[in-house]
């Protein structure tokens, strides 16, 4: 049976998974779930969009949510995680940008701003359990935490020059926190996925485990590698290493905003986002 050493005491896996969580109901949306584990503090968010965690308004706004209430209840971790068992997420619902109502397009858009905003700068320390497949917006929500494990035989990556779009500043800087430059502007450019193989050998991501239970207990592993550093003295230098790329987006939101939906209502654009969402659907089929 596996096991974790938190807070100098020895537990299994059964123990931390069944017994100690509670459900934070205040922060639980329809379409996500948080769960604080009573022994650590750590709060488990669970996107809850079966089957592929597509981030459309609704679920963004949960998320947001979500991230706002584990900030106030002053959790000593929040670990990000799905509750698919092959997905963690397919990145943006490509139906909130298909012949999209205008309004509901900027509240879309403004909603992903604001939840990178919340989870890049959160105060509180962040992980991701990424347990299952990483494209694109989904890979963004990753690499936004501090550390990331994956399980194996997934992919990651920003693949959006794949699918014709230039991925906005703001997605790129995360990729650039996380990854060394010239790696960062292979993998933009291409628009890969890595394998988890690979996303481990670059550095994408911290660690591969061989399931979800032992995921979270790497990320609670890494909460704990905090017990002696001060928490307000964490947070600022976090916030310093991030400000730059936070400031650009505070500054040029409203932009950011208006460019997304010329963007995405130019002609070329809906017609190669109607084919991709065909694409996919007969995959399915
Ligand atoms: C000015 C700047 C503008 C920038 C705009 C921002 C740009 C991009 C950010 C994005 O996040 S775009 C989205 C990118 N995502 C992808 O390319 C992933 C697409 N999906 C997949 O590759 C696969 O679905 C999967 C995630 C690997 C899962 O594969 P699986 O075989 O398990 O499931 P499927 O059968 O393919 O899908 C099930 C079901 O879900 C629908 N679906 C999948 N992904 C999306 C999505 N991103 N948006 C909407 N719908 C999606 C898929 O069509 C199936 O639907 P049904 O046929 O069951 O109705």
């Amino acid at each position: 049976m596996q096991s974790a050493l938190i807070n100098g005491k020895k537990l299994c896996c059964s123990m931390l998974l069944k017994n100690c969580f509670r459900p934070l109901s205040a922060a639980s949306g329809k379409l996500t779930n948080v769960e604080i584990n009573d022994k650590t503090g750590v709060a488990v968010l669970t996107m809850n969009r079966l089957p592929v965690n597509g981030l459309n308004l609704d679920l963004l706004r949960d998320l947001l949510q979500s991230i706002q209430e584990i900030e106030k209840n002053k959790c000593r971790g929040l670990i990000l995680t799905s509750a698919s068992n092959t997905i963690f997420s397919a990145g943006l619902d490509i139906t909130e940008m298909y012949k999209p109502d205008q309004e509901r397009l900027k509240q879309f858009w403004n909603a992903l701003q604001d939840v990178w905003l919340a989870l890049y700068g959160s105060a509180v320390p962040t992980a991701a359990a990424i347990n299952g497949h990483s494209p694109a917006g989904g890979c963004l929500l990753a690499s936004s935490c501090e550390y990331r494990v994956m399980l194996p035989k997934y992919t990651i990556g920003l693949n959006e020059t794949q699918l014709g779009i230039v991925a906005p500043k703001w997605f790129m800087s995360t990729f650039r926190n996380v990854l060394p430059r010239r790696i960062a502007e292979q993998a933009l450019v291409q628009g890969k996925m890595f394998t988890s193989d690979e996303a481990l050998k670059v550095g994408l991501v911290d660690e591969l485990v061989a399931s979800k239970e032992e995921a979270l207990i790497k990320c609670e592993k890494f909460f704990a590698s905090f017990s002696k550093t001060d928490p307000i003295a964490r947070y600022l230098t976090k916030k310093q290493l991030r400000y730059n790329d936070m400031k650009e987006l505070q500054d040029e939101k409203v932009q950011d905003v208006e460019n997304f939906v010329s963007f995405v209502n130019q002609p070329t654009v809906q017609k190669s986002l109607g084919f991709y969402l065909e694409s996919l659907k007969k995959k399915a089929k």
